[in-house]
Formats: structure tokens, C-alpha cells, sequence
């Protein structure tokens, strides 16, 4: 592909985009972000990682400090962009005493999106049963739901949804999450930002892991755990440390709570184990263990914890 048909194959395309508040912050550093039209994109990182941050430049409420973004090929905040994009990064203020459909009517006229799309909005987040209660009587889930219809509006091609299942109950967040896969079916391109790995690996095609305004890493959930590898109980176990190290093919090795933890082709377990027998090892465990994603997430975010 030419650097253009990448280009148009994006939804979002951040170049070295980078955000400095007033008091010596750099919230967003060198940013360098690639969403492909299509995919349910996680923006996963810690409290204060700068999330919200990117997200508000990506939607032109901030100017960054420098760099450069793209979103569905316009500049952010530019009326042609904005047509595209729908947004849930801070909660809607929404009328308590109007109900649902009808604070989706005000903001329908207020954006200029068609009144056809209200009822539409409001069955794609199944509200539609109690669009005409009040907001006020809403639950919290319900209420984001709204904010996610109000999003929906424009019937926009990328979805820009910040921490969506925050504060919500264990079931709301299992809508919540279950809503936005199945917004992300088709053609609209979802851009959510987490904090919580598992919300992250259920959801989303792939990841991009932010750090103290650096991206660490991104790619598929199963690019980011790909290392494959085994986990051995060995005694003695310094010994069987070392020889693990020698070995041929072998990655990385580490012990923790007596288990070695070799990264590897688990396919390589009966090999390594007549290696480990035949320099007089007492082997009593063998089994291929895959990195979870929170410990690639531990390894990538230096061992800060989500
Ligand atoms: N308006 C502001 N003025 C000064 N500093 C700010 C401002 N907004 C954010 N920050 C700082 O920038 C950093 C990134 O914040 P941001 O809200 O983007 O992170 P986040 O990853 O979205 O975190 P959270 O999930 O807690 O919202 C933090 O250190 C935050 O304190």
C-alpha cells in the first residue's frame, strides 16, 4: 500500500502529537496513534496516563502543542470531521426533568442531526422501552446509554467513547460493553479508552497501551500476549535457573515462588525437561503458560498497576 492508502485506511492518525499544560505537564508526548477504519480500537493506560487528553484533541477541544492529527482524513474539530465523529468524553448535560427522547430531541436541533435518528439512536442502546421517562429517573447505566444514543445521532462513522463504563455496576458495564461490540459490527470504527485490561480484551480488535502520555505499545490483544512459553517446577531451583538460561531457544527466563517461567515454544516441553533431568533436576511440574495480558501490561507500563 502508498502512503496514501494507509492514510485512507485510517481512522485516526496522530503524528508525533504532544500536549503541555501550563504547569510543566506533558500530558500527551510524541503521540504517534494509528486507528484502522473497521476496528473497535482500546486506548488502555493508567489513571492520568493521558487518555482523555488525546481524545480532547482528537475532537479539536484543545489544541495540542505540537503534532499533527488526522481523523477520518480532516483536521480535528473541522466541521467536515466533526459530521463523521460522535463523541461520549464528557458527560452530556442532560435535562432531569425532560425525558430521554426528549432531551435527545433538543440536542437532535441543537446539532442539526435528523429526527429520524432519535428513535433509531435510542433502540441501538435498547432505551427505546423507556425513552419517555424521565432522565432524572434514570439509572446510571441507563444514563450513559443515553449519552451513547446522544453520540449516535449524526450516525457517525467513528464512535470517540472515554472510559464508557466508568462508575457503572458489574452490569452495567457487561451492557455497556456489549453495546459497544455491537456498535462496532460493520463499518463504524470505535475509539474507547480504558483503564481496565479486561474490559480492553473483550472488547476491542486491538490496543494501544499509554503510559505517562507515551504510547508503550500497540497492537492486536494477541500480538501483545503472544509470548508463549512454559512454566517449570525444578529443584533445585537456582540451579535449574541457570541451566534454563543456557539453553537454546529459550527468550527470557525467570523464577518466581519457585516456578520458572521460561518464554518459549511450549512445544519444546519434552526437550527441555530431558535437558533439565539429565543434569540431575528433580522435575515435578511442566505446563505451557501464555503471559496474561496484564502481566505484558505490568512489563510495558514499568510495573504500574491498573
Ligand atoms: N487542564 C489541565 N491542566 C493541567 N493539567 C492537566 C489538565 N488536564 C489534565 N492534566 C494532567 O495531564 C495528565 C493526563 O491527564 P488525562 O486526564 O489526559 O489522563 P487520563 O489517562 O485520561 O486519566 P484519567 O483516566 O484519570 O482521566 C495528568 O497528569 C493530569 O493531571
Amino acid at each position: 500500500m502508498n502512503e496514501n492508502a494507509i492514510r485512507q485506511s485510517l481512522a485516526v492518525k496522530t503524528d508525533g502529537l504532544t500536549k503541555r499544560y501550563g504547569s510543566g505537564i506533558t500530558a500527551v508526548d510524541s503521540l504517534d496513534l494509528s486507528v484502522r477504519r473497521g476496528e473497535v480500537y482500546g486506548f488502555l493506560g493508567p489513571n492520568g496516563a493521558g487518555k482523555t487528553t488525546t481524545l480532547r484533541m482528537l475532537l479539536g477541544l484543545i489544541r495540542p502543542t505540537s503534532g499533527t492529527a488526522e481523523v477520518l482524513g480532516e483536521s480535528p474539530g473541522s466541521e467536515a470531521g466533526l459530521s463523521k465523529v460522535g463523541s461520549l468524553v464528557e458527560s452530556p448535560a442532560f435535562y432531569p426533568y425532560l425525558s430521554g427522547r426528549d432531551n435527545l430531541k433538543v440536542m437532535a436541533r441543537y446539532s442539526g442531526a435528523p429526527r429520524v435518528r432519535i428513535d433509531e439512536a435510542l433502540s441501538q442502546v435498547e432505551l427505546s422501552g423507556r425513552a419517555r421517562d424521565k432522565y432524572k429517573k434514570y439509572s446510571l447505566g441507563m444514563k450513559q446509554r443515553l449519552g451513547v444514543a446522544a453520540a449516535l445521532l449524526k450516525d457517525p462513522d467513528l464512535l470517540i467513547l472515554d472510559e464508557p463504563t466508568n462508575g457503572l455496576d458489574p452490569r452495567g458495564m457487561a451492557d455497556m460493553r456489549g453495546l459497544i461490540r455491537e456498535l462496532g459490527r460493520g463499518e463504524r470504527t470505535v475509539l474507547l479508552s480504558s483503564h481496565l485490561l479486561g474490559e480492553v480484551e473483550q472488547i476491542c480488535n486491538r490496543v494501544g497501551v499509554i503510559q505517562k502520555g507515551k504510547l508503550v505499545a500497540e497492537g492486536t490483544v494477541a500480538e501483545l500476549r503472544g509470548r508463549q512459553g512454559l512454566a517449570i517446577r525444578a529443584e533445585p531451583v537456582e540451579e535449574a535457573l541457570e541451566i534454563a538460561k543456557r539453553l537454546a531457544g529459550v527468550e527470557e527466563v525467570r523464577a518466581s515462588d519457585g516456578i520458572l517461567h521460561l518464554v518459549t515454544d511450549p512445544e519444546r516441553a519434552a526437550e527441555i525437561n530431558a535437558k533439565l533431568v539429565s543434569a540431575g533436576l528433580r522435575v515435578s511440574e511442566m505446563r505451557p503458560a501464555g503471559q496474561s495480558l496484564e502481566e505484558v501490561f505490568l512489563e510495558l507500563t514499568g510495573g504500574e498497576a491498573v
